[in-house]
């Protein structure tokens, strides 16, 4: 079967928040805050002697009167080789989060491992799995990765970039406009693509400068990513700007189906609209906007 996006669901992913999980004052206002999805750090943002303590937390967290009724709530943990994945995982099934992100995925056999012991212990497929790609060698092997999501059982749901890592292990420099790596990042957005997956854009760690991350944002969005993971509350506005459909679209959107719904459209593939051609997969594209639109908008009146 041949897989395309238009055949799931779309689900808002613009605004990826990290918030570490040692973080009680973050995580305290997490709920208040427009992110689409809340990433609760175990890993790099947590210190190793203090691992077991954000493990705690996150049980508390869940455990108590936070509110998911909006959003999705994914928990990373640290990398399958490591000591703290066992205990990471066991607070990913007593949290019963949405997802767990695993950190320097770099073959399908990291993601399997953890479907095997997810599916061990809840059988259901309720806990999604995304992958962190931010290796040298997670992007030679995207498309494999990607391919995992097609075995029984797999879960696999979404691509996070990570560019810290990525420019770590490569050598690449930190630079507006981030030419360099702008071809591993298509190649992994393809890659994501071609399994039906989600693909996120990677952190900008200059949370001050607004103007350079809705930038980035509108770049991210340009090369064909749902969203952008965060660091900061105050790159959510600008991330569900970018990411979300831009009031001239949704008025384009409207027009398409408009067109396509008018009698004298019946039977046709294509059409003509004010000199432009328009086909059915435009069409299709239109409708799933809206349903977007109308997604995040039902989003917005339950929080
Ligand atoms: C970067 C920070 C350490 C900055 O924190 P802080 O100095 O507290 O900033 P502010 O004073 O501007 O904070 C203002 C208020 O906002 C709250 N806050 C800050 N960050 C968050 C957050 N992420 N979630 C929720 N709330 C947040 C502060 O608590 C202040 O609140 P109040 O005191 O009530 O006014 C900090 O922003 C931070 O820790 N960010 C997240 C870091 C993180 O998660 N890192 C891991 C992800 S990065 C990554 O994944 C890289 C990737 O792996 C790769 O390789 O590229
Ligand atoms: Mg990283």
């Amino acid at each position: 079967m041949r897989i395309t996006r238009s055949s799931r669901p779309p689900v808002p992913r613009r605004s990826a928040l990290s918030i570490p999980a040692i973080n009680q004052r973050a995580l305290d206002k997490a709920a208040t805050l427009a992110a689409d999805v809340f990433i609760l750090d175990l890993e790099d943002s947590v210190a190793e002697a203090r691992k077991s303590e954000a493990r705690d937390n996150l049980k508390r967290f869940f455990g108590g009167l936070v509110r998911r009724d909006r959003g999705e709530w994914v928990i990373r943990i640290n990398g399958m080789d490591t000591a703290h994945a066992g205990a990471d995982l066991e607070t990913v099934l007593a949290c019963r989060p949405d997802a767990v992100l695993i950190p320097k995925v770099e073959s399908p056999r990291d993601i399997l491992d953890v479907a095997d012991r997810l599916a061990e212990a809840d059988g259901a497929e309720a806990i999604r799995i995304w992958a962190m790609i931010e290796t040298p060698r997670a992007v030679l092997n995207a498309a494999l990765i990607a391919e995992a999501a097609h075995t029984p059982d797999a879960r696999l749901e979404a691509f996070v970039i990570g560019l810290n890592d990525l420019r770590k292990e490569t050598g690449v420099l930190p630079q507006a406009g981030r030419q360099h790596l702008l071809p591993w990042m298509m190649q992994i957005l393809l890659a994501a693509r071609a399994y039906g997956l989600d693909a996120l854009d990677s952190v900008s760690n200059d949370f001050r400068d607004l103007e350079a991350f809705a930038a980035e944002c509108r770049q991210g969005r340009a090369m064909g990513f749902d969203g952008k993971m965060l660091i900061h509350p105050a790159q959510i506005e600008a991330a569900n700007n970018a990411f979300g459909p831009s009031a001239e679209a949704l008025e384009e959107a409207h027009r398409i189906v408009s067109a396509f719904a008018a009698p004298e459209a019946a039977g046709l593939g294509v059409i003509n609209i004010d000199g432009r051609m328009v086909e059915r997969l435009h069409l299709r594209q239109a409708e799933q906007l809206i349903a977007f639109a109308d997604r995040i908008a039902s989003g917005r009146d339950s929080a």
